[in-house]
């Protein structure tokens, strides 16, 4: 048995009827959930952070997120932290439309200020907009780049697919994207297969704000970097976040990232949200006992 949106938003206790949109977030997400395996309600009993297990004693199912509320504002960034497995990346990617939420409602405001349910557009219309609204920087950069493909088609890939046919406009925003990431101008015409992984990052976040996107999710962007190049990257997109309007979430293990990245972070634990607040507040004095947990470990 399914959970109609009713039932799934009362169970993860979002309202009903949400109140309008707040114009100031770029993404309010409410009551977020995912499920693999069986989605009935029975899954979610039993599991959660009071469970220790995001698996259901019932079902088998991994409810891998649940009743998750967040919002992002333009020009902010959100963190998003918790050991391996604590559904960081399935948020991300129901977010992204990569893959379908299994309850929940995520409103989207674009820099135009016209508002969509995400979680009610057709796969379509989800596609529309990962090319022109919502971008990606994944870990591994073959989930975001054409390997065989040179840095300079692969930043003209989301033009192309957002309509741009002048190859003269097209070249000229690619370049000015990879001058501004730094990618040397030099081997734009290079396949990135053959770029360093420091590089390829660069391609990707160059790809990423090639339609000039509202927000902006990165998931690990600087995991398996060697530490200086993890910085240099670091750096980059901080000057670009704080440069740019976009909104951006960051999922990241490492917390210098949150800290260097963001300003709010929240903590999830076994798919559940278990603390929410200012990114130095709470890595300075977290309140729940595993945030206290993480940060702890993360101090060594
Ligand atoms: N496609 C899938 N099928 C089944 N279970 C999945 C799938 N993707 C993720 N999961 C499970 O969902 C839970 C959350 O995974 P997720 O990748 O979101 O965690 P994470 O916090 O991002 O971890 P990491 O830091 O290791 O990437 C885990 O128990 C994971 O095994």
């Amino acid at each position: 048995m399914s959970l109609t949106l009713h039932e799934r938003a009362q169970y993860a206790g979002a309202p009903l009827a949400s109140p309008a949109p707040a114009p100031a977030w770029t993404l309010s997400v409410r009551g977020l959930g995912k499920i693999y395996g069986d989605t009935s309600e029975e899954s979610i009993a039993g599991t959660g952070p009071e469970f220790g297990t995001a698996v259901s004693p019932n079902t088998g199912a991994i409810v891998a997120a649940w009743g998750v509320d967040l919002d992002v504002a333009p020009g902010e960034a959100l963190g998003v932290i918790g050991e391996s497995g604590s559904g960081k990346s399935t948020v991300l990617r129901c977010i992204a439309g990569d893959e379908p939420a299994t309850a929940g409602e995520m409103l989207f405001t674009d820099h135009g200020g016209s508002t969509e349910r995400l979680d009610q557009l057709s796969p379509t219309e989800r596609r529309r907009m990962r090319i022109s609204d919502i971008s990606v920087v994944y870990q591994d950069p073959a989930l975001g780049l054409t390997m065989d493909v040179s840095a300079g088609g692969n930043v003209a890939d989301p033009l192309t697919a957002a309509g741009w046919r002048n190859f003269g406009r097209i070249r000229s925003r690619a370049t000015e994207l990879l001058q501004r990431t730094e990618v040397p101008i030099a081997r734009m015409d290079h396949p990135v297969k053959a770029f360093s992984g420091g590089m390829k990052q660069r391609v990707q976040i160059a790809k990423s704000l090639a339609n000039d996107p509202s927000l902006l999710l990165l998931d690990e962007p600087t995991t398996g970097l060697d530490a200086s190049v993890a910085a240099g990257v670091l750096d980059l997109m901080r000057g670009l976040l704080e440069e740019t309007n976009v909104a951006a979430i960051v999922v990241s293990h490492d917390f210098s990232v949150i800290e260097m990245l963001t300003t709010r972070v929240i903590v999830m634990q076994h798919g559940r949200v278990v603390e929410a607040g200012l990114t130095d507040q709470l890595l300075e004095d977290p309140q729940h006992p595993y945030s206290q947990q993480l940060v702890a470990a993360a101090r060594g």
